[in-house]
């Protein structure tokens, strides 16, 4: 098992003698090399239950297990990438694929090779020695999953890494990281607004209620293209399946 929540709940002391369930007994499983997305209402819970799988925050109750180890504290196991790339603006970007790689104490021979390859896989061979400044939006955030992948975590977290982008460089961004993310055969959690992007990177996506989350649904996407969000898009089937997470976030009533 790659990931595993056992009736986890968090809560956050709040000023004064209180505390705020974030999260409220939360179970799931996520299998090796599978792709699951997180939706839910804004302030659910989503970068809680990512920041329990790396380690940042402790469950207040229950556990959660990475490749069936106990999750303590921060870890190698798990990659970790926000919708800001948080690239280092003084060094180039081959320089920052190999940041995760120094801090681990890797040599600088192997550290540059392996960074290399993950440029190459995130599509921005020839763009070793540019500085962050000089890429487009999309051109960064391949070099923050190079840099992700580099240091070659059992499973990558992604927090909403699109939501910052033009609705084209969106799409072409989702195809190349899902191909990527593929090949690479590694099991991903991601957090996303966007029900429709829930759909075309998925093999499942778990829903969750309003504060405090709970999981109210999982959906198994039963289609074809994992790895090709651009060809799955067109298919029939991912407006019904966008439909019934519209149904299972009431976004009908809410709009009403
Ligand atoms: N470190 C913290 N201290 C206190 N409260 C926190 C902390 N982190 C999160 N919370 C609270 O826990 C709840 C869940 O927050 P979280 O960021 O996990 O939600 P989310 O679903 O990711 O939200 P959004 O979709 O808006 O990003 C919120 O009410 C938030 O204010």
């Amino acid at each position: 098992m790659a990931l595993e929540f056992s009736e986890v709940s968090k809560s956050f002391p709040t000023q004064g003698e209180g505390s705020l369930l974030a999260v409220d007994n939360v179970s799931f499983r996520v299998e090796e090399g599978e792709f699951v997305s997180v939706v839910g209402p804004s302030g659910c819970g989503k970068s809680t239950i990512l920041s329990m799988t790396a380690g940042l925050y402790q469950p207040t109750s229950g556990e959660v297990r990475v490749s069936n180890e106990l999750v303590t504290g921060p870890n190698a196991h798990v990659g970790f990438m926000l919708q800001k790339d948080l690239l280092l603006p003084w060094r180039s970007i081959i320089a920052n694929i190999e940041f995760g790689l120094e801090a681990r104490g890797v040599g600088r021979e192997e550290r540059r090779a392996r960074a290399m390859k993950e440029l190459e896989h995130c599509q921005l061979s020839g763009f070793e020695d540019h500085y962050p400044y000089q890429l487009s939006g999309g051109m960064r955030q391949r070099a923050a999953l190079a840099r992700t992948l580099a240091i070659n975590p059992e499973i990558i977290l992604l927090d909403e890494p699109f939501s910052a982008l033009d609705a084209q460089t969106k799409l072409l961004l989702q195809n190349s990281f899902a191909k990527t993310i593929k090949e690479a055969g590694k099991t991903t959690l991601l957090i996303t607004h966007d029900l429709s992007e829930a759909v075309l990177m998925s093999d499942r996506i778990l829903v969750l209620s309003e504060r405090p989350g709970q999981v109210i649904a999982e959906i198994k996407v039963d289609l074809p293209h994992r790895d090709q969000p651009i060809k799955r898009r067109v298919l029939p089937e991912v407006g019904e399946y966008a439909a019934q997470l519209f149904k299972h976030l009431k976004l009908e009533e809410k709009a009403a």
